[in-house]
């Protein structure tokens, strides 16, 4: 089934060789890292630590972006050439009853931070996500190899429209910027798709999944790299950042199961199944075709990459 989803991209997508690290570029000397504590935060501060390049990863309770005057501060401080915002809210339920909080992470200060970066020239490094768009299947006829970097975004949910404003935000501080947009993002380490079946196989042997909300699972390492190689060629503005493929939460959930060999019963749902407080979008599939044509980059089939974040959860 996974194999037949495939077919309509019409793209090889039997594994790949997996390119060597990308290293921080040489013309940013300082590199600050907020929210470094998150999934994606700390993904970046192991790829830093191990270059060996100049810079602070800071988690929340060490600077809460909220804070107007600790970041000021923080710039001021370490006078970074770069800031890599990781920080969000990103518990997509809660975001419905959270709004201020969602809002004031999301938007208000990924906004400030931006003033802050724009008003001294330092390049800002920010993430959003597939849930920006309004995720239409008919959307999908259009656009067979996902949204357009420039498709009008039209979230579902509270969680996409905050990080939406977060967007306009950025991009109107003016300042120089990467906007990147990931989706079904996982990592080593912080809360996940991964991690929550993985720990769901040793409480049940049975787990309904929804099997009709589309998508690209994306895993941190790549992103770390991506970004790097867009950073190595000076890009600028939006881009789409992915595995590459389609696929369900059902299959998803399926092959995480098999590589584990977890021997659970995983059965196929309709969303209206397994209801959730905030709406997902049906189709989110990013077209990731301007960053496939940069030397260097990293877009292997996501099984490819769920199977290596597997080995290193395995490994440690
Ligand atoms: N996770 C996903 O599936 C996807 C994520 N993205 C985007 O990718 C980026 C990284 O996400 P990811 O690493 O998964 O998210 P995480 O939730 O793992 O990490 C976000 C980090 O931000 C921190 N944070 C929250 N509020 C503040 C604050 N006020 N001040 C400082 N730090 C704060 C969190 O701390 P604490 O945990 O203590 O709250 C956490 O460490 C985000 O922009 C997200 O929107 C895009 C698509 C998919
Ligand atoms: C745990 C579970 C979830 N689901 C469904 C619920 C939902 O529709 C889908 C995904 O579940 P989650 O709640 O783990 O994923 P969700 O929080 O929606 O993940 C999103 O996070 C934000 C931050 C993003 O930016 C998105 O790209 C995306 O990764 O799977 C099941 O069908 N069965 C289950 O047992």
């Amino acid at each position: 089934m996974v194999g037949d989803l495939m077919k309509g991209r019409n793209e090889d997508l039997s594994p790949q060789q997996v390119p060597e690290p990308a290293r921080p570029p040489q013309h940013y000397r300082r590199w600050l890292i907020l929210g470094a504590g998150g999934q994606l935060g700390s993904e970046w501060v192991e790829w830093m630590e191990r270059s060996g390049a100049d810079y602070l990863g800071l988690t929340r309770k060490e600077l809460d972006i909220t804070d107007k005057t600790a970041v000021e501060r923080a710039l001021s401080d370490y006078d970074p050439d770069v800031v890599i915002n990781c920080t969000a809210y990103t518990k997509v339920d809660q975001a419905e009853d959270e709004i201020e909080s969602a809002s004031s992470i999301n938007v208000d200060a990924a906004g400030h931070l931006a003033a802050l970066c724009a008003a001294d020239d330092r390049m800002l490094v920010h993430y959003s996500t597939d849930y920006v768009f309004p995720g239409r299947m008919e959307d999908r006829v259009r656009h067979p190899a996902g949204y357009p970097v420039d498709f009008p975004p039209e979230p579902v949910n509270s969680y996409g429209r905050t990080k939406w404003l977060g967007e306009q935000a950025v991009r109107s501080a003016g300042g120089p910027h990467l906007i990147l947009r990931v989706s079904w993002l996982c990592g080593k380490s912080g809360r996940n798709f991964v991690h929550t079946m993985l720990r769901l196989a040793e409480e049940r042997d049975r787990l309904t999944v929804v099997n009709d909300q589309f998508g690209t699972p994306t895993f941190t390492a790549p992103v770390v790299h991506n970004t790097l190689v867009l950073l190595e060629q000076g890009a600028r503005n939006t881009w789409h950042v992915t595995s590459r493929g389609e696929t369900t939460w059902y299959h998803f959930a399926s092959l995480i199961f098999s590589l584990a060999k977890k021997n659970v019963e995983v059965v196929p749902v309709p969303s209206s199944e397994f209801p959730t407080r905030a709406k997902r979008p049906a189709w989110s599939l990013l077209d990731t075709g301007s960053l496939s044509g940069l030397p260097g980059n990293r877009l292997l089939p996501w099984q490819q990459e769920t199977e290596i974040l597997l080995k290193s959860l395995k490994t440690g």
